[in-house]
Parts: structure tokens; C-alpha cells; sequence
């Protein structure tokens, strides 16, 4: 099936060739202007201005006449924990009265606690959560996604979390990938025995997650407290030896050196990121990997946002993703992410735009399929409110200023 869609007020991101934004490059977002979009099979076949629409245009089959509405490629959200099995509010009030993040891991909530919820609830109950999550997040204008394990930590119980992520894969209408995050941390049983819970991972996990392809990346929690920079390595090169690229948690609350070790194992990206020292900032430009932003995270756990501006600045390549899940960012939210990057991190409304659709697609290999208006791509995208600019979408912080999204070619609900 062909549709046209006519009358775009702007085309936003569009772009012939897949190129990875770094530094200045982040800023430039192309866009046509009174454009129109051809899609055909739910897949971008050619857009561009209206004054150029060919007599071709009066046979089409359908058309649909966005009256002056902006189109954007939906947003690329490259870090979820979308898969849990309960909210965790009351220690969302604890921290009101004043108890740290750490403070509340070390006494058995946090990771721990959704991982004891996630044990007692059945795949089916776990798919139908995320399953409603996921479909919140299309609606708010989401159209790639990935999804980390973490909240099982026991084979039983991971498998079970990259089970439901497989099942979101087959049948979402948006493309999902999967990361084994087995080392989110020590469940209580190994507290002591971090060498046995490694050994788990890697004998036990390992081997039936290449086996029954569950997952595409690894990802371990880097940080004082949970996996050391040695410890990552050793999860990070058996998982390679079974083709799972590294995507890493490092430097959220401490730098000690997860950054460094992350690009010589040639990650895809390192997400978080609030502590960054000068050394941090520049080998993390000097290199290949992504540094993916998590903003709603910084807010939430009242943390000083990432230094988005000197990271950027240093000639980085970076992602924004949401990092939704129970304990430090509840909301998966993309145009609040983008909203806050701006806000909070002086990124401009064009960066946040890259970051979040172009960069998001790169940090999940997703690039050939989604993350710009690129001929071959497909037609999953962002319908605009009646806006006055496109630095209105980050500036109007709380509005719902999307129409319709559009996901395959097809409005959704
Ligand atoms: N920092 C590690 N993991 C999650 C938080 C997990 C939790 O508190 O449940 C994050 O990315 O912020
Ligand atoms: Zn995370």
C-alpha cells in the first residue's frame, strides 16, 4: 500500500546518508520545509518539497494532508528497564525523607527489591505489564526501543525477563533489541560469592541466551558497590565470545575507570554518565563509543544532570534515552528526556533532536532502519501538534504537543 501524506509544514531530520553525529555535527538538523512524504509498505519511499510534487500525486491511492503539521522520525530510546514487575513509590518517599539511593540498595530495596517482586510474577503477568508500558511509550511518540534483563539475577529468573523481551520483539510493532544485564548486581545469595554469581553469568546464562539468541547486547552496572572495572571485563569478554556487543552502566556515581575499559572493549555505548571527570570527557571523544545520556535518571535521584554541553563540545558522540524503570527514572518519556536535555543541560533543541532519533537508532545498531526520514527506512514518525517551531517541542516542557504517531506506515491507535 502507498500513502502520501502532503502539506508538511517541516520534514525534520531528513538525511540521504546514516552518519553517527559527534560535536559540532549534532547541531545540524536538515529539514524540508512545506514538504510532502511518500511511504510505501510502511517504509519512506521519497519525500520532498510540494512545489516538486509531480502530476503522479493525483493517482494516489491514498493521501493523507497533514495541514501543516511538523514530522519528525519517532524517537530512538536506547536505554530501558521496561520489563519489571512493580513500581517502587515508597522508596520514592523514603528519599523525600532524606535517604540516599545507596542507603536504600544497601538495606535490600532498589535492584533488589524489583527483583524479588519480578520472582513471583509469571512470564505471562510480566509480558502483559510490559507489554502496556511499551504501548504508552508508542502512543508518546517512542519507535525503536531496547530493553535490559536485570531484575532476575538468577538464571531462572533472567532467562524468564529475556523471554518476555523476545516475546516483545516478535510481536511489537516497533523494532525492540534486547540486552543481557545479568550484572546489574549481586543477588543477596551471593553477596558474599561474587565469584559464584560471575560464574553463573557466564556458564550458566550465557550459554542459553546464545543458544536460544535472547539477547544482542551485554551490559553490566559498573559502579562502587555492584561491578568493579575488572569484573566487567571478565562478563563483557565471555558474553563477546557469544556475539553480544557491550552497552554499559559507568560512571553514574562514581568514575572509576568503567569508561576507559568500556571503549577498550569497543562498546557501543556508555550510558549515564553524571560523573564525568576532564580525562572522562576526553577519552570518551577521543573515541568510537557512544556516551548516552540518561537525564530523567540525574533528575529523579536529584543528581547534577550529566555535563551534556563539555561532552559535546569535546567532539563526543552522544545519545539521549530514558532510562525508564521502577527505581530511578519512572517515566520512559522521550519528549521529556528532550526537554530536560535542553533545559537542564544547555543542549540545543536540534541536538536533543539528533541525539534522541539519529544517535538513540546508532546506540541500538538500529541505524539502517529507523532514526531519520532516509529513503528505505521505515515510516515510523512523530505527528505534530499545531506548533509554532520546532524549538517549541522542548520549550512547551509538559504539553502533549503529538497528534498522531505514526509507526510501519500506520496511525497508530
Ligand atoms: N543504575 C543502575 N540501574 C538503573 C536503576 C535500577 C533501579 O534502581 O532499579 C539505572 O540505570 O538507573
Ligand atoms: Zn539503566
Amino acid at each position: 500500500m502507498t500513502l502520501l501524506v502532503t502539506n508538511i509544514k517541516q520534514l525534520v531530520g531528513v538525511r540521504e546518508e546514516n552518519v553517527l553525529l559527534r560535536g559540532k555535527e549534532l547541531a545540524q538538523l536538515p529539514v524540508i520545509e512545506d514538504a510532502y512524504l511518500l511511504i510505501n509498505d510502511g517504509v519512506i519511499a521519497a519525500y520532498g518539497e510540494m512545489k516538486h510534487l509531480g502530476e503522479w500525486a493525483n493517482s494516489m491511492e491514498q493521501t493523507f494532508d497533514a495541514r501543516g503539521q511538523f514530522v519528525l522520525p519517532a524517537w530512538c530510546d536506547s536505554h530501558t528497564h521496561l520489563v519489571f514487575a512493580g513500581s517502587r513509590e515508597e522508596e520514592f518517599v523514603d528519599k523525600i525523607k532524606g535517604v540516599s539511593y545507596e542507603a536504600i540498595a544497601a538495606k535490600g530495596g532498589g535492584i533488589l527489591n524489583s527483583a524479588a517482586k519480578l520472582a513471583a510474577m509469571s512470564e505471562l503477568e510480566l509480558l502483559r505489564l510490559a507489554w502496556s508500558r511499551l504501548e504508552e511509550l508508542i502512543s508518546l511518540g517512542t519507535g525503536a526501543i531496547e530493553i535490559k534483563s536485570g531484575y532476575g539475577l538468577s538464571v531462572e529468573a533472567e532467562l524468564k525477563m529475556l523471554r518476555v523481551i523476545q516475546q516483545l520483539k516478535e510481536t511489537s510493532p516497533i523494532p525492540v533489541v534486547s540486552t543481557f544485564l545479568g550484572a546489574h548486581t549481586y543477588p543477596l545469595a551471593y553477596r558474599d560469592d561474587h565469584k559464584g554469581y560471575i560464574d553463573a553469568i557466564i556458564n550458566e546464562m550465557l550459554p542459553v541466551i546464545a543458544d536460544e539468541n535472547l539477547a544482542d547486547f551485554v551490559d553490566v552496572f559498573c559502579e562502587k558497590g555492584f561491578f568493579s572495572v575488572e569484573e566487567m571485563e571478565e562478563i563483557c569478554k565471555a558474553a563477546m565470545q557469544y556475539g553480544l556487543k557491550p552497552k554499559l552502566h559507568v560512571n553514574q556515581l562514581h568514575s572509576i575507570g568503567g569508561l576507559q575499559k568500556a571503549i577498550e572493549l569497543n562498546a557501543v555505548s556508555v550510558d549515564h554518565l553524571e560523573t564525568m571527570t576532564n580525562a572522562d570527557i576526553a577519552d570518551l571523544a577521543q573515541s568510537n563509543v557512544i556516551g548516552t545520556l540518561l537525564p530523567s535518571a540525574a533528575f529523579f535521584l536529584r543528581m547534577p544532570y550529566q555535563p551534556a554541553r563539555a561532552i559535546i563540545d569535546a567532539g563526543a558522540a552522544v545519545a539521549l534515552a530514558s532510562d525508564f524503570n521502577p527505581g530511578s527514572s519512572p517515566s520512559g518519556n522521550m519528549n521529556l528526556v528532550v526537554s530536560m536535555s535542553c533545559i537542564g543541560m544547555k543542549m540545543l533543541p536540534e541536538e536533543a533532536i539528533n541525539a534522541a532519533t539519529i544517535n538513540g537508532a546508532f546506540a541500538m545498531n538500529l541505524e539502517q532502519e529507523v532514526g531519520s526520514i532516509t529513503v528505505g527506512k521505515r515510516a515510523n514518525l512523530i505527528f505534530t501538534r499545531s506548533i509554532p517551531s520546532l524549538p517549541y517541542l522542548p520549550y512547551a516542557f509538559g504539553s502533549n504537543l503529538i497528534d498522531r504517531v505514526m509507526i510501519g506506515g500506520e496511525f497508530f491507535r
